[in-house]
């Protein structure tokens, strides 16, 4: 039984989680922080106002005693397993995970940590971006997209009034498609080492634009419905942007950290084969992010 107020953590305070605990904090519904890095704080900035959440961030799970309500999971589905100890300690069959996470496979990743728990998918729409100093720049309005299901109504009941909208689709698959396919195109910005701008240049485009054709016969061999207009629909998006936004894999891969190459692009490819699908750009863009991010060399 779910209290009116139901108790609520987030594991992963990086640009994700920082936006949702500050969101939270700033109506008074600040979460349990869990963490690799005990950041004295945890700052948000959003135009020119900054938010200030005191910490520290807890990176002790032994100093969790009792399951949550309502877990987000924040992390970069390369910490997963890493964070595994925290699932534990925060989880039980009464709590919802709600997953803060790229990709179109969360349910099946988290699931084997969460003692029972309901895991919850979730589109996460915003940009944000971590500064070396730790804090994070919010560069739209925050907003999520779920599943419409019971277990949403809690992610809509803690988020209400906060600055983070929350939507609720009665077509996730195809939403978390839709979000996958522009996830799959900005992993090109790995690659030429360059932001949105670059996605002015005509041959940029035309790439994309391959691309995300094969990316689309995917989607749509895995139930996504998805109209004809989403490629170009999705590469007018990356050219409306500002010149200088970049994308949360451009990030890891400037910082020479894992890539989460896997869930973003690698996922095309493995249900194209699935599928019998040719996935001629993917078996070019695949095995470089990969090896950009894991090496050897
Ligand atoms: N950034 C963006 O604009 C967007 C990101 N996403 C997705 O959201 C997810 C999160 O991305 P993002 O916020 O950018 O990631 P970040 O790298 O900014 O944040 C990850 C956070 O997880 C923490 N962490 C790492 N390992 C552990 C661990 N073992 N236990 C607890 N915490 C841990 C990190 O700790 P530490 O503080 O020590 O680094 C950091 O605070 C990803 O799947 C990403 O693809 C989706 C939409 C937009
Ligand atoms: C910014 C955005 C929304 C698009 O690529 C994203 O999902 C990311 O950075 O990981």
């Amino acid at each position: 039984m779910v209290s009116d107020n139901p108790s609520v953590a987030l594991i992963g305070p990086g640009a994700i989680g920082t936006t949702i605990v500050a969101a939270l904090h700033e109506v008074g519904r600040t979460p349990t922080v869990c963490g690799r890095t005990a950041h004295p704080q945890l700052i948000l900035r959003v135009d020119n106002e900054h938010i200030v959440v005191p910490g520290p961030v807890l990176t002790e799970p032994g100093d969790i005693h009792q399951p949550f309500d309502l877990v987000f999971v924040a992390t970069k589905t390369t910490q997963l397993a890493a964070s595994a100890a925290w699932l534990k300690v925060l989880c039980n069959e009464n709590t919802v995970v709600c997953a803060l996470q790229n990709g179109v496979e969360q349910k099946a990743q988290i699931t084997p940590y969460v003692a029972g728990a309901e895991v919850l998918p979730s589109v996460v729409w915003f940009p944000a971006q971590r500064e070396p100093d730790a804090s994070v720049w919010l560069r739209a309005a925050p907003r999520l997209t779920l599943p419409d299901t019971p277990a949403a109504k809690r992610v809509q009941t803690v988020l209400q009034g906060t600055r983070c909208a929350v939507d609720l689709s009665p077509d996730f698959i195809s939403v978390a498609w839709r979000k996958l396919l522009q996830n799959a195109a900005a992993g090109l910005m790995v690659l030429s080492g360059r932001r949105a701008g670059m996605f002015s240049r005509n041959d940029i485009t035309t790439l994309a634009m391959d691309y995300l054709q094969e990316c689309l016969a995917v989607a749509r061999a895995e139930g996504a419905t998805l109209g004809d207009a989403v490629p170009q629909e999705i590469v007018a998006g990356f050219q409306r942007a500002p010149a200088d936004l970049g994308t949360s894999i451009l990030a890891d891969r400037q910082a020479g950290r894992p890539l989460e190459w896997d869930i973003r692009n690698g996922v095309v490819q493995r249900y194209g084969k699935k599928h019998g699908i040719p996935t001629p750009f993917s078996d070019v863009i695949v095995p470089l992010l990969a090896a950009g991010s894991d090496g050897p060399g």
